[in-house]
C-alpha cells in the first residue's frame, strides 16, 4: 500500500463497503488527481480552453473543471497570477455545481475558508446578486479575503463570525447556503497523508457537534423555498447521512432533493443509518427521513477520479412568494438611503471612529465625504466602470458594498465589500484588488505584457520595468502618466505608475512571485 492509514479506519471501512472493500483500498495506490476550475469573472471557458497552457481534460460534474496532470505546476503561470484560475480537487467542485447559482441570488458560504468554493460562486453569480463568504477562523479569513480578492469578486462580503452571530443579524435573508462543514477528512487521506494522521484528533465524534450546531442555525438563514448544500469530505456515515436525517427530522419543512444514484453521485446509503440506529441507541431517526438519505450524493475514490465527498442538497418546501428576511431589510434599505454614497461614521478609532472632538465638529464627517470625492474622481477620469451597491469608506478605506452597512454592525467584517483602495493625504490609491477585478477595457491606460516574455514574471517579482510611451495604451484623451494597468495576455494583474519610460511597479510585496 502507498500510503498510511489508520487501522480503526481501515475496519470500519471493511465493516461499511463489504464487497466494496478491496476496490476502496486498491484506490489508495491509484494517483491522486489534480485539477484546475476557470475563473470565468476573468476569462471565459471557452477562451481558457484556446490559451490554456496545460493539457486540459473535462472533470464530469463540472462544466469549468478540468483534469490537469500530475506534474505540472499550475502555481507557477502568470496566468496564475492574473487569477485566471483556481487549483481545486476535482470532487471539491462538486458542491457548488449541485447549489445551482444564479447571478442575482443571495449567496451565503458559511465555512468558506481558504475560498475555494466561494470562488466557485462568485463564478456563478457574474457580479450580480450577493455572496457572503464566512469563517469563524480568523486565521484563515486571511486566506479566505486574499482569494476574494485575487480571483477579481466584486460583490462579496468577507465574515469571520459563529453561524449564530449572523443568523441574528441576516435572519431568513439567503436564497442559497453552503456548508462546507468541518469534517474528519477521511476522504483526502490520499491526497493530504497528515490528514490521515490527525484522524484521531479531528474525531468523528467532536466533528459531528460541530456539524450539528451549523445545520441547526442554518434554517434559520435560509429564506423560504431555498436551497441549503451540506457537504464533507469524509466518508462515516455519522457525519454525513446521519446528520441530514436528524436536520430532517427537527425541520419537517425541508426535503432531500435527489442527486444520489445520478452521474457521478453514487446514492446515499440508508442502510448504514439502520445499521448505526440498531448498534447505538444515541440514534434514532425516523423511517422517511432513513429513506430520504438514499437522495444524498456520494463521490467514492474507486468510482471516479477524485476524491471522497458527501454532497446533499436540502431543500426548504416554504412559498417562494413569502417575503425573505432579505425582502424587509431591502425596503428599509431602499427608503433610508438618500443616494448611492454612504459613510460610516461609528468605526473604532484605528479605523476611522470619529473621537469626541471630531464628532461634536462633524470634521470626521468631512473627512469621510473628502475620501468618498476623492474616489468619485479617480473613478471618473481613470476607470470605465459601473459596480453595483453602494461606496462606503472605513477610515481611509474605500469599499464598494452590496449590502447595507448598518446591518453589518456589531459583527466581525473582515471585507465589508469590495475594497477599492485608500485615501492618503487627500489622494485616491487604487487598491490591488480593484487591479485584479479589472478587463482591460474598464481601465483608461494599459499595458498588456506576453506570458511568453520574461518581463510578466519580472512584473510579478515587484520588479521595475523600462517601457516605452508607445506601449502605455491609453483611452481618449488620457497621457501615458499614471496608473497603468498591467495585463499579461490581455488580463489584469495588478498596478504600474508610468512616468518617463519607467513603470514603478506597485504589485504587493504580499501576493509576489516567490523563487525562479
Ligand atoms: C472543509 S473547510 C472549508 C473549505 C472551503 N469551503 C473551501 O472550499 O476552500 C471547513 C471550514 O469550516 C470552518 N469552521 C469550523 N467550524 C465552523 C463554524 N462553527 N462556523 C463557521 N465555520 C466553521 C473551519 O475553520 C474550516 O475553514
Amino acid at each position: 500500500m502507498a500510503i498510511w492509514l489508520p487501522p480503526l479506519f481501515i475496519d470500519r471501512m471493511q465493516r461499511l463497503l463489504g464487497d466494496e472493500f478491496d476496490a476502496f483500498m486498491k484506490s489508495y495506490e491509484a494517483p491522486k488527481y489534480a485539477g484546475i476550475r476557470v475563473n470565468t469573472l476573468k476569462i471565459s471557458n471557452e477562451q481558457f480552453r484556446d490559451i490554456s497552457p496545460f493539457a486540459l481534460r473535462q472533470i464530469p460534474w463540472c462544466d469549468t473543471g478540468y483534469y490537469i496532470q500530475d506534474d505540472v505546476k499550475p502555481g507557477k503561470h502568470p496566468y496564475y497570477y492574473a487569477g485566471l484560475y483556481y487549483i481545486q480537487e476535482p470532487s471539491a467542485m462538486s458542491p457548488v455545481e449541485v447549489l445551482q447559482v444564479e447571478p442575482g441570488d443571495r449567496v451565503l458560504d458559511l465555512c468558506a475558508a481558504p475560498g475555494g468554493k466561494s470562488t466557485q460562486i462568485a463564478a456563478k453569480l457574474q457580479g450580480q446578486g450577493v455572496l457572503v463568504t464566512n469563517d469563524i477562523n480568523s486565521e484563515r479569513t486571511k486566506a479566505l479575503a486574499k482569494n476574494i480578492e485575487l480571483y477579481g469578486v466584486r460583490n462579496a462580503v468577507v465574515l469571520n463570525e459563529s453561524p449564530e452571530r449572523i443568523a441574528n443579524v441576516l435572519p431568513h435573508f439567503f436564497n442559497k447556503i453552503l456548508i462546507d462543514a468541518p469534517c474528519s477528512g477521511e476522504g483526502m487521506f490520499r491526497k493530504d497523508e497528515d490528514m490521515a494522521k490527525q484522524w484521531a484528533t479531528h474525531s468523528v465524534e467532536k466533528c459531528m457537534l460541530m456539524q450539528r450546531d451549523i445545520l441547526k442555525v442554518a434554517a434559520s438563514l435560509l429564506a423560504p423555498g431555498g436551497t441549503i448544500v451540506y457537504s464533507t469530505c469524509t466518508f462515516s456515515p455519522e457525519e454525513n447521512e446521519a446528520m441530514i436525517a436528524e436536520f430532517l427530522d427537527a425541520h419537517e419543512e425541508f426535503h432531500v432533493m435527489p442527486i444520489g444514484g445520478m452521474g457521478s453521485f453514487a446514492p446515499g446509503r440508508p442502510d448504514w443509518l439502520k445499521q448505526l440506529q440498531e448498534e447505538d441507541p444515541e440514534f434514532h431517526f425516523s423511517k422517511e427521513a432513513i429513506e430520504e438519505t438514499a437522495g444524498c450524493g456520494r463521490l467514492w475514490p474507486h468510482l471516479i477520479e477524485g476524491e471522497g465527498h458527501f454532497v446533499t442538497v436540502l431543500k426548504h418546501g416554504g412559498d417562494r412568494s413569502e417575503p425573505s428576511g432579505y425582502e424587509f431589510i431591502e425596503k428599509h434599505w431602499k427608503s433610508n438611503r438618500a443616494d448611492r454614497t454612504y459613510v460610516r461614521e461609528e468605526q473604532k478609532r484605528k479605523s476611522g471612529r470619529p473621537n469626541k472632538k471630531e464628532k461634536h465638529s462633524g470634521q470626521r464627517k468631512d473627512t469621510a465625504q473628502e475620501h468618498l470625492e476623492s474616489y468619485v474622481g479617480f473613478a471618473q477620469q481613470e476607470l470605465d466602470i459601473d459596480l453595483p451597491g453602494i461606496t462606503v469608506t472605513y477610515g481611509d478605506h474605500v469599499y464598494q458594498t452590496v449590502i447595507d452597512p448598518s446591518l453589518l454592525q456589531g459583527l466581525k467584517v473582515v471585507r465589508p465589500g469590495f475594497y477599492t483602495g485608500t485615501v492618503k493625504n487627500g489622494r485616491f490609491m487604487p487598491s490591488h484588488p480593484l487591479a485584479a477585478a479589472l478587463h482591460p477595457e474598464e481601465a483608461k491606460r494599459v499595458l498588456e505584457l506576453s506570458s511568453d516574455h520574461p518581463e510578466a514574471i519580472r512584473y510579478l517579482k515587484g520588479e521595475t520595468l523600462q517601457v516605452d510611451r508607445d506601449r502605455i495604451l491609453c483611452k481618449g484623451n488620457a497621457e501615458p502618466k499614471g496608473y497603468v494597468l498591467v495585463c499579461v495576455d490581455g488580463y489584469a494583474m495588478g498596478w504600474g505608475k508610468w512616468l518617463d519610460g519607467i513603470l514603478k511597479n506597485e504589485y504587493p510585496a504580499g501576493w509576489r512571485w516567490m523563487g525562479a
